[in-house]
This record gives structure tokens, sequence and C-alpha cells, in this order.
């Protein structure tokens, strides 16, 4: 299969992934799809009435089972997946197989930092915890999921550029 304009961001909550995915959409001139909002047009519900009408297993679920029929029905796409989209099912296997991985390792501070301007009730599960400590131990137990893309990005302010530059870098080894 031909990845080469099939891009999936991957990364914690707040890590870029709907924002940078959009950007780069428009760079590479792709269309930009986000897992998050595909969820909930299919469940016509949003992810917190998901997360406390039919609890976390019923998300993941349904996360798998969108990201499955999104592979199979798409050609070219940039998508930004869930934060936890990795980390369960066969969704990492499912994804390298199917697209570009990109993992966006942004370090706790930043994302708290970012935390902060958007709204922590959209979270589900950041809701009644402490989150600097919740960033920090969902990184902890994430990491070797997302450490499985096949590219990755360390920084605090990774850009479109960095994105495409190790998209270029990779085309060029071939
Ligand atoms: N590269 C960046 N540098 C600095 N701030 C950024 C960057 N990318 C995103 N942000 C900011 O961080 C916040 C979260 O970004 P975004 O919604 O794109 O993250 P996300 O990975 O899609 O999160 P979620 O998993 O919750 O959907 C936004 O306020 C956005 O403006
Ligand atoms: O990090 C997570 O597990 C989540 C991130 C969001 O993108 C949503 O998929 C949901 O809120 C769960
Ligand atoms: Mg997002």
């Amino acid at each position: 299969m031909d990845l080469s304009n099939r891009i999936i961001l991957i990364g914690m909550p707040g890590s870029g992934k709907t924002t940078l995915g959009k950007e780069l959409s428009e760079w590479m001139n792709l269309p930009f799809f986000d897992l998050d909002d595909l969820i909930e047009s299919k469940e016509e519900k949003t992810i917190q009435q998901i997360f406390g009408q039919e609890g976390e297993d019923a998300f993941r679920e349904m996360e798998a089972s969108t990201l499955e029929g999104f592979c199979n029905s798409h050609n070219k796409f940039v998508l930004a997946a869930g934060g936890g989209t990795p980390c369960y099912y066969n969704n990492l296997e499912l994804m390298n197989a199917n697209a570009k991985t990109i993992y966006l390792d942004v370090s706790a501070e930043a994302l708290f930092e970012r935390m902060n301007k958007t709204a922590v009730e959209k979270r589900p599960l950041f809701k009644n915890e402490n989150v600097l400590d919740k960033i920090k131990s969902l990184i902890e137990s994430r990491r070797p999921f997302y450490e499985k893309a096949k590219h990755r990005l360390m920084s605090d302010s990774i850009s479109v550029e960095d994105i495409s530059g190790i998209l270029k870098e990779e085309s060029h080894r071939k």
C-alpha cells in the first residue's frame, strides 16, 4: 500500500494533533479528519456524553471500530487520533499498517500550560484530577505505545515544517 498520502498524528491530549493536523492537511493538500469528531458524529453524542453515559470501555470500543472503518474506507488523509487511541485494542498496529504515524512528543509541563487554556471539563480523563500529576502518569503509561509510531518529533514547539521535514527526509531515503 502506498502510505505517502496517509498520515496519522498521535500523542497526548494537547500535543497539537488537531492544530498541526489541520495545517499539515493544507500543506499537503489532503483532507483532514479528527477521530474524536468522527466518533461524535457516528454516535451523535459528545465525547463527554459517551464517557458519562456509557463509560470509558464503551468509548474505547467505539474508538477502535471507528478507526478501523475509517482506515478501510479512506485513501488519502491526515488523521488526528485521540490521545488514548494507540493504547487500546490493536489500534497501533492498524495505524502503522495503514499510514505514516507520527508521535508528537511534548513535555508534561508544556502540555499542562496548554491544558490550562482549554476547558478541562471537555477532557473527561482529567476531571477531578490533579492535572499535572495526571499528565505525567498518563505519559508514563502511554509512552511504550506512542514510541512505536514510525516517526517521532520531540519538542515543545513542533511546527508543520518539522512534520513535513521528517516526511521529506524519509522519502529521500527510499
Ligand atoms: N505546536 C504548538 N505549539 C504551541 N501550542 C500549540 C501547538 N499545537 C497546539 N497548541 C495549542 O495547544 C492546545 C491543544 O492543541 P490541540 O487541540 O491541537 O491538541 P490535540 O493533540 O488535538 O489534543 P486532544 O487530544 O485533546 O484533541 C491548543 O490551545 C493549541 O493552540
Ligand atoms: O487521552 C485520551 O484518552 C482521550 C483523548 C481525547 O482525544 C478523547 O479521545 C478522549 O477524551 C480520551
Ligand atoms: Mg484534538
